[in-house]
């Protein structure tokens, strides 16, 4: 009996919480939290919770709304809720972390969101690429020189020197891998390394290797006649223009503007004139996107590497990071989806694609593909198509770029859109390159007529080409890989050399796809090369800027985003040191006994103070005898089992509530708070992603922990839960804490209660309202009806429900100054009159399991938190990718400055070199090529001459 109406009285709740009360009142409790400790009750019986009604706002706070079932009434059942403890309770983290498993606790706190920053594709590339340019710097070597073979033994004195310049040079990592790769597909033995290539390979090349395959010589039909000295020359151009497209490529990691450029060809045609047909014809692999879709959106930035000793031939994305891609038809549809991603609606984008292709058949050359220039538009295409595709061209063929303007001999040429566009930017017709495709098509004799142009004569000339796949060959290459060059060549020397009369030995019109190849080297290589010096200009006024910002600006101090991880990485280490220094033993201690002291007051509320006013009924006198009548307690009988009982379970309660999980949690939690702001103190505070990595990383290694730990303390702290024994000591300090515990707790209730008489219209309407409900209690008021729904005795019934809570609150008020009054009395001094001093043995109990606790987790968690955590960290950082370093260091504004100023001056530098460099190489190659067409006088160097201008 006893125990079912002590169970159905004995929870409690104060409200407080002044800090959040503003004039209005208004948000009064809505920030206040809320905590309960269910001893064994499921959260929807315990009802937690209640809302305060007023005009115009809906306040809630939590109290406790019983509404457990009959027949649960027991002690152990019993929730318990002291609202007023939430204001010293640990952040809301932490008293999530009380009431919910210690590992999901731990989720819950490291739940800091990480905003993956996502440094932008152009950027990280640009770093990369700029990374392996310098990382070049001492590797080199003469490997370039692999691939131009014996010509230097064979063209004596001039080009050992220019080969000595050009080993000088740096080169970026793609094209030095290329170079040692090749070397070691060949397996031609020899030591090496990067940085030495094998004078094997060297010397066993021979003169015109490199261009015969990019020329397409090497096929049954084309054969390479050339003389030493002219195919040394055209290695030479050729290792000139990589060297050329390698600059061309590092200043596009600088950035945009258009005077930090160097030209390259641009491929422009209206649709289906051919371009693609020719470019793969170069390339020797479909790999173009296709369909009648309008699939080209994008331009493509097409770099084509020679690797004259390599067999393998593959495509590389870079901005993409896929890898090699040796599957052609792999290349075709990453090309096809990356243009596809282009919506409909937005017709074309200016974001170029940049493709990269390795072979040993392929020129070393930089081309730019762009979307066919359409007539008219089709009915399903947007109107603005037209327009935005002819903008698009009009940006790329600028000068100095070449325009590769592909007309298709059936279309007239006075049509043609290409040459339209050419002219419009290219009136002298100087730097443009007119290819007539489909030949084949057209009676040769007005194919001839047709490349002998005299509407728009163009200095670079006509090329007429013939670039079908043939059938029969179709379906060879439908695999992907093989290539088609040969097939091509073939083909087209077939149909040319069917007609001796128009396209023979004696014909002045320039056909065939391996003329132009080489008119595509040659006139690429002298257009860059006129451009040097120029371009080297404005790298040299940009440099001038950069250095000015970098001495100005930063104190000229250097920076890379590695130096700045390791430095913010010491930075927190030193402060994480110094913490653990400071934070020990006695700090663990505080935060438990905190914590216990909540419980005890818990306990307290639970089975000794006042319930909430539920129903506005007469109290019943039975249940406030068995609840015991706290005012006489000082006076009880020493043996009554009722306080006996009351105190028993209550310490039996504090004692096998889990401390060693909640101690272990409390302490992680407090862990895991300092180093979250101990990262506020260092550089890393900007860097969202070594946040998130610092509080996962301890996070982690604190969860570790907590599961062995708690278990242990638990562990440690069984004997309190059978047998306590206190000492004078222990019930002194007791007797001190409990008072001030209860004293915080009456400020809160007091508090609580203000606020209420505010919100119910002041104190002498509170006073009213009161008195009206004391009344009821007191049996001198009897309501009519079993609800107060319509309000009574003319309060509204949302005053009496607040009048309720400010009664609950007032009683509890009076019951802590009472037993404050007790706890600080005579008969609280002796250890012997425990059951009369209820609140001084629960707290020394508290204080005596906390004096356990804070050793074991001392020795155990802090001590192995401290040597485990740094540790993790290091190795965490240290194992990051370059790649993920760049990314954190650009994290910061700041530093991505900082970093984006020392790059670009390094970068402008590193391009200066080269290019100065170059500048020498391509004078003495101008000097050879004199010098051969003087002595040779051969037809090949007169012809190159032209091109060259
Ligand atoms: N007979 C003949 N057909 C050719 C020649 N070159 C290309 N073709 C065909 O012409 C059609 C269009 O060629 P593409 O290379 O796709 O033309 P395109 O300019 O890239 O077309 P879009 O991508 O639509 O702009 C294809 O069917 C080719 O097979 C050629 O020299 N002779």
């Amino acid at each position: 009996m006893i125990s079912r109406l002590l169970s159905s009285r004995t929870t409690a709740s104060v409200s407080q919480n002044v800090a959040s009360t503003t004039t209005e009142g208004s948000s009064a409790f809505a920030n206040t939290a809320r905590r309960q400790i269910s001893t064994g009750t499921p959260a929807s019986q315990t009802g937690l919770g209640y809302t305060l009604h007023r005009p115009g706002a809906r306040l809630s706070y939590p109290l406790h709304r019983r509404a457990w079932p009959p027949g649960s009434y027991a002690l152990h059942n019993l929730p318990a809720v002291r609202h007023a403890s939430f204001a010293r309770a640990l952040p809301k983290l932490a008293s999530k972390l009380i009431r919910i498993p210690a590992m999901f606790g731990m989720a819950i706190i490291g739940g800091v969101s990480y905003i993956q920053y996502q440094a932008t594709q152009a950027g990280n590339f640009a770093m990369d690429v700029f990374g392996k340019g310098w990382d070049t710097a001492s590797s080199a070597g003469n490997s370039v020189f692999e691939g131009v073979g014996g010509v230097f033994s064979r063209v004596g004195r001039g080009w050992d020197k220019t080969k000595e310049d050009v080993g000088g040079l740096k080169m970026p990592e793609w094209l030095r891998r290329e170079y040692f790769e090749r070397g070691d597909q060949e397996g031609d033995g020899g030591s090496g390394g990067p940085n030495q290539p094998k004078e094997s390979s060297i010397g066993a090349a021979s003169a015109g290797a490199a261009t015969a395959g990019a020329f397409a010589l090497n096929g049954e039909e084309e054969e390479d006649n050339r003389s030493a000295d002219v195919a040394a020359r055209d290695d030479q151009m050729m290792m000139l223009t990589r060297k050329m497209i390698e600059i061309r490529s590092l200043l596009q990691t600088i950035g945009q503007s258009e005077s930090l450029t160097l030209p390259s060809i641009v491929v422009v045609g209206s649709q289906s004139s051919g371009k693609s047909s020719v470019l793969e014809a170069i390339v020797g692999h479909e790999f173009l996107p296709k369909g009648s879709n309008m699939v080209t959106r994008r331009p493509i930035e097409l770099t084509l590497v020679n690797t004259p000793r390599a067999h393998a031939e593959y495509g590389e994305f870079p901005a993409l990071g896929l890898g090699k891609i040796t599957d052609f038809s792999q290349i075709q549809k990453t090309l096809t989806d990356l243009n596809l991603a282009v919506p409909e609606k937005q017709c074309v984008s200016e974001d170029p694609i940049q493709l990269r292709i390795y072979s040993p058949n392929v020129p070393d050359l930089s081309l730019i593909d762009l979307p066919g220039y359409i007539q008219v538009e089709a009915f399903d295409q947007p109107t603005e198509l037209k327009m935005k595709i002819q903008e698009l061209c009009e940006k790329y063929i600028k000068a100095p770029n070449i325009i590769l303007a592909i007309s298709a001999a059936d279309v007239d040429l006075a049509n043609s859109t290409a040459l339209r566009a050419s002219r419009r930017v290219d009136p002298r017709g100087e730097r443009t390159i007119g290819v007539v495709t489909k030949m084949d098509l057209v009676d040769p004799i007005r194919g001839t007529q047709i490349l002998s142009d005299k509407n728009y004569p163009l200095r670079l000339g006509y090329v007429g080409v013939v670039c079908k796949i043939p059938q029969e060959s179709k379906s060879l290459f439908s695999r992907g890989s093989a290539n088609i060059t040969q097939a091509i060549t073939r083909n087209e020397a077939a149909y040319f050399n069917a007609h001796p009369e128009t396209f023979g030995p004696e014909s002045t019109v320039v056909t065939g796809t391996p003329s132009l190849r080489k008119k595509l080297m040659h006139v690429l290589e002298a257009t860059m090369s006129a451009s040097l010096a120029s371009t080297s200009g404005a790298i040299q006024n940009e440099l001038a800027q950069a250095t000015y910002e970098f001495r100005v600006q930063y104190n000229e101090r250097p920076l890379s985003a590695e130096s700045y991880l390791a430095e913010s990485l010491d930075a927190f280490k030193h402060d994480f040191k110094n913490f653990s220094n400071e934070y020990g033993r006695s700090q663990v201690r505080e935060i438990v006994k905190r914590e216990l002291d909540q419980q005890v007051l818990n306990l307290l509320a639970q089975r000794y103070w006042n319930a909430p006013v539920e129903t506005l009924q007469p109290t019943d006198p039975l249940d406030v005898a068995a609840q015991g009548d706290l005012a006489a307690l000082p006076k009880a009988d020493a043996e009554d089992p009722l306080w006996h009982l009351k105190l028993d379970s209550s310490t039996s309660t504090l004692t096998k509530l889990g401390i060693g999980r909640l101690a272990t949690t409390a302490t992680a939690q407090a862990l895991q708070n300092s180093v979250v702001s101990i990262i506020q103190d260092t550089p890393f505070k900007a860097h969202p992603f070594a946040v998130e990595t610092i509080s996962k990383t301890s996070e982690n290694i604190l969860r570790e922990l907590s599961y062995d730990t708690s278990d242990e303390l638990e562990i440690c702290l069984k004997p309190y839960k059978y047998r306590i024994e206190l000492d004078d000591n222990e019930w002194k300090r007791g007797k001190e804490s409990i008072a001030t515990a209860l004293q915080q707790e009456l400020r809160d209730c007091e508090a609580a209660h203000r606020m209420l008489d505010e919100q119910l219209g002041g104190r002498r309407k509170a006073k009213d309202v009161l008195s009206f409900i004391d009344k009821i209690q007191r049996g001198e008021v009897v309501l009519e009806g079993t609800t107060t729904a319509g309000g009574a005795g003319g309060f509204s019934a949302e005053l009496l429900e607040r009048g309720k809570e400010a009664l609950f609150l007032r009683d509890r008020a009076a019951i802590l100054r009472l037993r404050l009054a007790a706890v600080k009395s005579r008969q609280c001094s002796s250890k012997a009159n425990k059951y009369h001093c209820p609140e001084v043995f629960l707290d020394a109990v508290a204080d005596k399991l906390t004096s356990t606790a804070d050793l074991f987790l001392d020795a155990e968690m802090l001590s192995k938190f401290y040597y485990q955590f740094p540790r993790a960290l290091e190795q965490k950082f240290r194992s990051l990718d370059d790649g993920a370093v760049e990314r954190f260091a650009r994290e910061d504004p700041k530093v991505r400055r900082h970093l984006d100023v020392v790059k670009r001056k390094e970068l402008l530098e590193h391009v200066l070199k080269e290019m100065e460099g170059l500048r020498q190489l391509e004078a003495r190659e101008k000097r050879m090529v004199n010098r051969g067409t003087q002595t040779a006088g051969d037809t090949e160097g007169k012809r190159r001459k032209g091109w060259l201008f």
